[in-house]
């Protein structure tokens, strides 16, 4: 048991607290999206009731109030990622559009037939697809690296991999089909070794614990708001300076620009060199509240207790006649795949509905490694720090009762 005070946080995301098919709510699909604070809530409904205006250039009072806000938002990323400046904090739609970025705009302006992409081979599709386009547009291969049964990187096959070809090494920080904590940084230091730029999947870490990209020493680290108790729809891109300026703009439009003629066009500076139109104000400030919520939480603690979470379930799961874990690295978030035998994951996610009991099934975006273990998917239970060991315990009893219509 932890010493994390959850009851006070649970009081904070009043989504929680409803019931669903007639039972009150237990929320485990904290790795598709996480829950938000009042406070989030409250910074977006305050910025749409009181200071909603369009960023930059505004020649009156709501405009400069949404501007600061909008930027302090970004200086709160800046910080919380320990970025140098906060001009290396580029707004997205989400992970998947940064990836999109990095692909398009680094890819096309650095890669050539004979170059090599490596990804993981349990990565999400928004990090595998853009690269498949980068290498289509480029003439350069993209090639998986191999993950062992238990849902680790191959290090061993990885670092036999690397050669002076490989231009761009792309992997998640966590599997969010698994939770599979990769060693990053080892991943870094030696895909640096032979010259290759390294971008990090961040959307399964950044809710867990804090991440330094100066440290990691990362080219590129990107994460989803929405996986961070913020709003959906808004995104991170952290790149190194020199690299960002290098990069070609990624799409064409207000704000990104200097001048236009149909002369010729200039670019603005960074970030707003890849930031075309009217960005998502609310969502920044919206993200930014998130931020100074997490800011706020002992988040040491809040990791320990996810951890508590997590090891209190898989020794229930271990403990549970026909249910296989997917997914039994040794280093791992709070996300539990699993199957029970003989049923389709499908099937299992309904039933857990109809007792109130929220998960995740199917290939959680992860299709290769799925079709590499030969199962059609898992049901993914994901906990974070204002889930309970009741609510475990409601999975179970509710896995228990699931059983009895499935065999
Ligand atoms: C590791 C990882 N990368 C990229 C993405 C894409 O993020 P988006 O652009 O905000 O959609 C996700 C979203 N993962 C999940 C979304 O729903 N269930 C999931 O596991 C993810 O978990």
């Amino acid at each position: 048991k932890s010493g994390f005070d959850v009851e006070r946080i649970r009081a904070d995301f009043p989504i929680l607290h409803q019931q669903v098919n007639g039972q009150p709510l237990v929320y485990l699909d904290n790795a598709a999206t996480t829950q938000k604070p009042e406070q989030v809530i409250a910074a977006i409904s305050d910025y749409y009731r009181t200071d909603n205006s369009n960023v930059h250039r505004g020649a009156h009072a709501l405009a400069d109030r949404a501007t600061v806000k909008f930027e302090a938002a970004r200086e709160k990323v800046a910080q919380f990622l320990n970025a140098p400046a906060a001009k290396q904090i580029i707004w997205t739609r989400g992970t998947t559009e940064s990836i999109n970025l990095v692909a398009a705009s680094w890819g096309k302006a650095n890669l050539k037939p004979g170059d090599r992409i490596l990804v993981s081979a349990m990565e999400h599709h928004a990090n595998i697809v853009p690269w498949q386009f980068a290498a289509q547009a480029t003439g350069a291969t993209l090639e998986p690296i191999p993950v062992d049964a238990h849902g680790n990187i191959n290090m061993l096959a990885f670092d036999s991999m690397l050669d002076s070809h490989v231009k761009m090494v792309a992997v998640g920080h966590v599997s969010n089909a698994m939770g599979t904590i990769n060693p990053i940084e080892k991943i870094i230091t030696l895909a640096h070794a032979v010259g290759a730029r390294v971008l990090i999947d961040g959307a399964q870490a950044v809710s867990h614990w804090a991440v330094d990209v100066q440290k990691l020493n990362c080219d590129f680290y990107v994460f989803s708001a929405h996986k961070l108790f913020g709003p959906t729809g808004l995104g991170v891109l952290y790149g190194k300076e020199d690299l960002l300026n290098s990069m070609p703009p990624y799409q064409g439009g207000g704000e990104m620009i200097e001048t236009v003629s149909f002369a010729g066009t200039t670019f603005n500076q960074l970030p707003y060199k890849f930031e075309a139109g009217t960005p998502d104000i609310a969502g920044a400030i919206g993200l930014g509240a998130a931020i100074d919520y997490l800011n706020a939480l002992d988040r040491v603690a809040a990791a320990e207790h996810e951890q508590a979470l997590l090891a209190y379930a898989e020794e229930k799961a271990r403990a549970t006649s026909g249910l296989t874990l997917v997914g039994t690295a040794p280093h791992k978030t709070s996300v539990m795949s699993f199957l029970i035998d003989g049923a389709h994951p499908a099937d299992v996610g309904v039933l857990l509905d109809k007792q109130g009991v929220a998960v995740r099934t199917g290939n959680h975006c992860a299709q290769p490694i799925m079709d590499q273990f030969a199962i059609p998917g898992t049901v993914r239970a994901s906990f974070s720090f204002y889930n309970t060991f009741a609510e475990v315990d409601r999975l179970f009893a509710a896995i228990e009762k699931a059983k009895t219509f499935l065999v």
